[in-house]
């Protein structure tokens, strides 16, 4: 009983950023991503009798302690959710996604995670259920099962069986493309599943944050159709902003960004006003991904890469869904 499943990361252009569950993990609102063709995960899984318990390697690296807890609580997941037995599993991952790039590698790796074990047990789970899946892992890695521009809903139902994602548009839909800016200064990063909990407990920005979700997801899927630029990153830009101004007001107050990120973000803003439509957007990390058009792939590599503090600059184009190998 064994499968390969590959999927890859995304990154959100209208944030998710709080829960109305924290163990079903179901959001306070909808989100809306762009599914990444450069970076992926390729996980085997393959369950065997006779295995004490599960174990898990990640770059041909065996992995312990969180790591491991994280894959076989999934594990535990689905084999609760489907009634199997108390058969174990070897998991094996491969990341294409630089770990120091501060993508989010769970986003790919849940949803590669959550294919190949289900398929290795022979269940075949259609797009939604294994959104729904997936969701549980990692509340993000639901819109990585679909390629392209990806909502997840966030639903209504106390069990959470309304919360998933659907596709908006195919990666094929729309040429655009994301530059991943990796920073070489680092710092303790507050993971996403914390600053989003102190966020929604203590900020007296969350609401204002969460009733401006709305009409920026109405705005950014009129722009997406309408293939226009400007209005998707101008929505994507600013909402980011908003997301990380909700930080500011947590008790304690926090924030990911350090002075290279704004020094990003100050480029980003420059190559604007000089005529190179270029958008960024930040997530629970210092790192920024930037949105651009390819014909301006060149000259926006060249100017960020020149930054000071930049390490990387990983370009990527829109990527597919889950695919099995
Ligand atoms: O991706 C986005 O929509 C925005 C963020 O990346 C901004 F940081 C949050 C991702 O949170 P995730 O890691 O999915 O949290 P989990 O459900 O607690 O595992």
């Amino acid at each position: 009983m064994k499968a390969t499943a590959k999927a890859h990361t995304n990154i959100a252009l209208i944030k998710y950023w709080g829960k109305r569950d924290e163990s079903l993990i179901l959001p306070m609102n909808n989100s809306l991503s762009l599914t990444l063709d450069g970076f992926h995960t390729t996980t085997t899984v393959e369950f065997q009798e006779g295995l004490e318990k599960d174990t898990f390697s990640l770059n041909s690296v065996g992995a312990e302690g969180v790591e491991l807890e994280r894959v076989s609580v999934f594990l535990d997941l689905i084999r609760s959710q489907y009634d199997i037995g108390p058969i174990h599993a070897q998991v094996q991952s491969t990341n294409t996604v630089p770990t120091a790039a501060g993508f989010a590698s769970s986003a790919s790796g849940f949803a590669a995670l959550a294919a190949a074990a289900t398929r290795a047990l022979g269940l075949e789970l259609d797009d939604t259920e294994l959104s729904r899946l997936t969701r549980q892992g990692s509340g993000s890695a639901c819109r990585s099962v679909y390629g392209g521009f990806v909502e997840w809903q966030m639903g209504e139902r106390a069990d959470g069986m309304d919360s998933y994602a659907v596709q908006v548009a195919p990666a094929n839909y729309w040429d655009v493309r994301m530059a991943g800016v990796v920073l070489s200064d680092k710092m303790k990063k507050v993971s996403s599943r914390e600053g989003m909990k102190r966020t929604v407990d203590t900020s007296p920005f969350y609401n204002a944050w969460v009733d401006s979700i709305a009409p920026d997801l109405a705005g950014i899927k009129d722009g997406i159709r309408e293939q226009n630029f400007e209005k998707v990153g101008e929505i994507a830009e600013a909402n980011c902003l908003k997301m990380h101004a909700t930080t500011l007001g947590a008790v304690p107050p926090f924030t990911y960004w350090l002075d290279s990120t704004m020094a990003v973000m100050q480029t980003v803003r420059s190559m604007r006003d000089a005529g190179v439509p270029a958008y960024f957007t930040i997530d629970a990390g210092p790192n920024v991904k930037v949105l651009y058009l390819p014909e301006n792939e060149e000259a926006v590599h060249t100017t960020l890469r020149n930054i000071p503090g930049v390490a990387d600059v990983i370009l990527s184009r829109t990527g597919q869904g889950i695919t099995y190998l």
